[in-house]
């Protein structure tokens, strides 16, 4: 067994995501388009006995929020590798967050991701790339692609990722509202609106050609155009405060700005940077509780720090 491993891995935006209809599992389709931002979580390995674990920074410090036990997605992804490999699941773990709780930028995915590949290193399972995105994928549906990083497709409930080619930098300003969104009763109000007729019914998620094209000229203008996310209407209806902030921000000078996956995080895109510093300034009090600028590109998946 090796010393201490530190591992980061990315937040998401989505900045397509088509959502087909209710699956039997309980799941939906999707065709989704997610890229990874600047902002990130650590989570540090260090040998131990039994599994130990305690979150720091960013919704941790709450009473409660983030439950250090074993319903929490770091201690889920350890057992399960240990699991997995045949070892004992012996570490002591910590979590430093940065990206905020329940917030549609898959917070705990990144952390469950971070894990796998942290404790594969302590462990020296010599999991192989294809056995941590399998086991990855039991984590929760974006947890592949938090392994994975950069600009991808996701398919099926959104766990199986392929690379996509994006040219582009982007700047992006997160407004981050106060509470977070249970993503299964955003998932839940979609369906509501699409039985009773408030948004169209869908036969299959909606394709994302229109925002790989936009990718691939790496222009900004062509994103912002190209941006959608069917969970947005669900979102609002639970937040009607968002709408606000999403006025603020294309008030402010955002390219465009739409929900961050399940939400509450609004996600505007900037110009360029200076845009995005004033952008965030302006946004900030606009129904958001403070605003986090990001950068999005060739930011990788989970891996370690040297
Ligand atoms: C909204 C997104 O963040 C967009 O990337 C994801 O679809 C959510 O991914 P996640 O948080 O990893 O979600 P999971 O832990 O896999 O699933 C939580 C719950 O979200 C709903 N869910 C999730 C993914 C999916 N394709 N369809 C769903 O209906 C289900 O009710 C599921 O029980
Ligand atoms: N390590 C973790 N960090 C954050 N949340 C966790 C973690 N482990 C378990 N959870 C639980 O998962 C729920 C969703 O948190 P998370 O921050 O992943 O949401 P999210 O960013 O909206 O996810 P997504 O964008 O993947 O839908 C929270 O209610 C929290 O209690």
């Amino acid at each position: 067994m090796s010393g201490a491993v530190v591992v980061r891995a990315p937040a998401k935006v989505n900045v397509h995501l088509g959502v087909g209809p209710l699956r039997e599992d309980g799941f939906h389709a999707l065709h989704t388009v997610y890229l990874a931002v600047s902002l990130h979580d650590t989570v540090m390995a260090r040998p131990g006995e039994g599994l130990s674990l305690r979150m720091s920074g960013e919704g941790a410090d709450g009473p409660g929020l983030v439950p250090a036990d074993r319903t929490n997605l770091v201690w889920r992804a350890a057992e399960l590798l240990a699991e997995h490999a045949g070892v004992r699941a012996d570490a002591d773990l910590e979590v430093a967050k940065s990206i905020p709780v329940a917030a549609g930028l898959a917070g705990g995915s990144a952390d469950a991701a971070a894990t796998l590949v942290a404790l594969d290193a302590l462990w020296d399972t010599r999991a192989g790339r294809e056995d941590l995105l399998e086991l990855a994928a039991q984590l929760g549906s974006d947890v592949p692609f938090s392994l994975v990083g950069g600009v991808a497709l996701g398919t099926g409930r959104g766990e199986q990722v392929s690379p996509v080619l994006a040219a582009g930098r982007w700047h992006w300003v997160l407004g981050i509202a106060g509470e977070g969104l249970s993503t299964p009763a955003v998932y839940g109000e979609l369906d509501r609106m699409r039985a009773d007729g408030r948004v169209p019914d869908v036969t299959g998620p909606t394709p994302a050609e229109p925002v790989l094209a936009a990718l691939r000229t790496g222009s900004t203008t062509e994103l912002a155009a190209a941006l959608a996310n069917d969970l947005q209407p669900a979102a609002l209806a639970l937040r009607p405060d968002l709408r606000r902030a999403l006025r603020a921000a294309e008030d402010a000078g955002a390219r465009a700005a739409l929900v961050s996956g399940s939400g509450p995080t609004v996600a505007a895109l900037a110009a360029d940077e200076e845009s995005a510093v004033r952008l965030a300034a302006e946004l900030a009090g606009a129904g958001v509780f403070r605003t986090v600028r990001a950068v999005s590109g060739p930011v990788p998946g989970a891996r370690p720090v040297s």
